[in-house]
């Protein structure tokens, strides 16, 4: 084959590819059976192994990990990955309502509402539009490189769909409740330990350092979060959700936007006896000022962001927690 048919062949196979991901990944529905699949990224290889000038970044093929690594290697975020305060009741809500509108001077503050997704927190680096580097929270300032495991998931771009000099984003890497059963089940007959919930799971595959492994565990990325923008102005979470969406992020669709506490409590509620139906964990939900402008204005302590908060759902089995026990004794 002659390097313009080649070249016809591998633009064609790439842009086939995407569509069954986005079929399979973001609309759940896929187009194609798992093997077909597999051949059509395998001819892919194939024609790049013959032509090594075609092979660009943002390619599937960039997706399949090389030898396990030695270690992780440290990263330093570009700034402090932060953590959620957390409400337990409607009253934790209302009093984190009411401490927002005293800090903004009594003006009127909308709230985005999200799933707190249950699973691992992480940081993705890209400069003019590719994927550089993929990282753990860690410490919150120094996190564990893992580019090469986040590379292996289909729904994180390697290459963004629109020019950016720099974009860092935040997000949550999950295993879905049906990966989770279906690993277990394979772990349990093979006689290894199993995982105690898709939260492990997932921290356990991508603290792999064979690629390999992390590849098969079937891993999916909702991004929530845009850290450090070159190259866009934003003014709200709603719209910065838009924007990571159209760069090809996985965005969470689910979210409800109202500066009505009443509402807001509502839509928690619904939710907090809904959950078990979606096919992935939450242990809470988000509630997040709109308004990024008012966002600044409210800041952050060196934990948390005064803009944002967690309320947790009651565990189902209530654990009993080591000073209950204290106390009795
Ligand atoms: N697990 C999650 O699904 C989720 C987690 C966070 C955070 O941890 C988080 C931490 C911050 F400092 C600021 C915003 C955040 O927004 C968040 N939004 C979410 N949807």
């Amino acid at each position: 084959m002659k390097l313009e048919e080649a070249k016809k062949r591998v633009h064609a196979l790439k842009e086939e590819i995407q569509v069954h991901n986005r079929a399979y990944y973001e609309l759940d529905r896929p187009t194609i059976s798992d093997a077909e699949y597999d051949l059509l990224v395998r001819e892919l290889v194939a024609l790049e192994t013959a032509f090594p000038e075609l092979v660009t970044p943002d390619s599937p093929s960039q997706r399949v990990g090389g030898k396990p690594l030695e270690g992780f290697k440290a990263v330093r975020h570009r700034e402090p990955l932060l953590s959620l305060g957390n409400a337990f009741s409607g009253e934790d809500l209302l009093s984190f309502h009411h401490r927002v509108t005293q800090a903004v001077g009594g003006d009127k503050v909308e709230y985005v509402v999200e799933f707190k997704i249950d699973g691992l927190t992480v940081a993705l680096s890209y400069q003019n539009s590719l994927l550089v580097t993929g990282a753990t929270r860690g410490d919150g300032e120094v996190g564990e490189d893992i580019t090469q495991n986040l590379k292996t998931i289909a729904t994180v771009p390697l290459q963004l769909n629109s020019p950016v000099a720099v974009l860092e984003v935040r997000g949550e890497a999950f295993m879905p409740k049906k990966a989770f059963l279906r690993l277990n089940e394979d772990r349990e007959e093979a006689g290894a330990p199993v995982f105690a919930n898709p939260r492990n799971a997932a921290a356990g595959s991508l603290r792999q350092l064979d690629p390999k492994v992390a590849a098969s565990r079937q891993l999916q990325v909702f991004v929530y979060d845009i850290l450090y923008l070159d190259g866009a102005s934003i003014d709200t979470h709603g719209e910065a959700l838009k924007y990571l969406e159209q760069q090809g992020f996985l965005v969470n669709q689910e979210r409800f936007c109202s500066g009505d506490m009443e509402q807001v409590i509502s839509y928690i509620r619904h939710w907090s006896e809904k959950r078990h139906e979606l096919p992935y964990e939450i242990d809470g939900m988000v509630l997040k000022v709109n308004d990024l402008s008012q966002r600044r204005e409210l800041g952050a302590t060196s934990k948390a962001p005064r803009w944002a908060i967690a309320y947790k759902f009651p565990a189902e089995q209530a654990r009993t927690r080591v000073t209950d026990i204290m106390v009795r004794v």
